[in-house]
């Protein structure tokens, strides 16, 4: 479990003070996967790093696996430190050492023994997907392949938290969904709780089962992601959905433009073809989509709704009454 209170970070810089963070508050439960999502300079690297105290925050309180971080003493500190394994966007490996050395490395430091760590980081590299690799140098390995290896090193003391500081950011889009996978299964197998920081819509959708949305050093929103993604004007929604663009469908005179998100049951259900059975009306489609987020499903659809003007508004209420919410419902010119 993680649990930030009220954290504020200033940055001194050259007589100047730069507020990052301010009075931000959220807490991870335990085997969650938490996403931080907001714009560059936002402050989340500051926020995730003030987890494991790489950067010690101006005020509040940091509490990790039941413990209170700030003011421990520096031995309390690198042993809590090792309970909370970090990957990074650049994947900060030692390049004259090989895989295995790097696999070790955190292992070394522990001081186990020689037998074991060989058996440890054999194990890791499996779990990884990288036994083959166990001999090569960094630079002879894909982008994807180096994330693995930060993946196995960070795991290497068996911490309970992960967190991941824009782990895919570099990577091309089949690597990161890759990657994904691999943090989701980790996940899932070992209970991890992971708490990343990202500027990718794609890496919520497909991992996070909670996020916040970071804005000026503030948390603006924050939330379960199916929860935030099924609602229209939350922050989180406008982020992942751009506004459809109505104007380039064909408008039909006299019809009524409806814009839905569906989520949970909504999602399966065929609601066009019913509203035409139930209500006498005709759905056109303009525009629609319909995506995996996590283990559900989302769809958001544009349609025009005609007919008879009593049929459209029953078909309205019926829409409302299913608990869907209509981002728009105005009467096309
Ligand atoms: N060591 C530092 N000294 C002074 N100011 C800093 C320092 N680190 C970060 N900042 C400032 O704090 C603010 C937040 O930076 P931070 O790196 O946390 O944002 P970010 O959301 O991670 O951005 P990016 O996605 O570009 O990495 C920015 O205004 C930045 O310039």
């Amino acid at each position: 479990m993680i649990e930030l209170r009220g954290i504020s970070k200033v940055y001194k810089q050259g007589g100047r003070e730069v507020p990052a963070l301010q009075d931000v508050s959220l807490r991870v439960e335990p085997g969650e996967v938490f996403g931080v999502l907001g714009q560059s300079g936002a402050g989340k690297s500051t926020l995730i790093r003030c987890v494991n105290l790489l950067e010690r925050p101006t005020e509040g309180r940091v509490r990790v696996n039941g413990q209170e971080l700030l003011g421990l003493s520096p031995e309390a500190l690198r042993k809590a430190r090792q309970g909370i394994g970090m990957i990074f966007q650049h994947f900060n490996l030692f390049s004259s050492q090989t895989v295995a050395q790097n696999v070790a490395y955190p292992l070394e430091v522990a001081g186990l023994p020689r037998e074991q760590i060989r058996t440890r980081v054999a194990e890791l590299l499996a779990l990884v997907g990288l036994s083959d690799k166990a001999e090569v140098y960094p630079a002879r390995l894909s982008g994807g392949q180096k994330q693995r290896v930060g993946i196995a090193r960070a795991l290497a003391p068996r911490p309970r938290i992960l967190l991941s500081d824009e782990a895919t950011s570099s990577l091309d889009p089949e690597t990161t969904r890759s990657v994904l996978a691999l943090l989701k299964d980790l996940n899932r197998q070992l209970g991890l709780t992971v708490l990343l920081i990202t500027h990718q819509m794609e890496v919520v959708k497909a991992l996070c089962d909670s996020a916040a949305v970071l804005e000026q050093g503030r948390l603006v929103e924050q939330g379960k992601v199916l929860d935030l993604l099924s609602r229209p004007g939350t922050r989180l929604h406008e982020l992942c959905y751009p506004p459809f663009s109505t104007g380039e469908g064909p408008v039909l005179r006299g019809g009524y433009r409806v814009a839905l998100t569906l989520s949970g049951e909504h999602s399966t259900r065929p609601i066009l073809s019913t509203l035409a059975r139930r209500f006498d009306v005709d759905a056109h489609l303009l525009e629609g989509s319909l995506e995996r987020v996590g283990e559900a499903r989302v769809g958001r659809l544009l349609f025009e709704l005609t007919g008879a003007p009593e049929a459209v508004r029953q078909a309205l209420v019926f829409l409302r009454e299913q608990g869907l919410t209509t981002e728009e419902a105005a009467r096309a010119a």
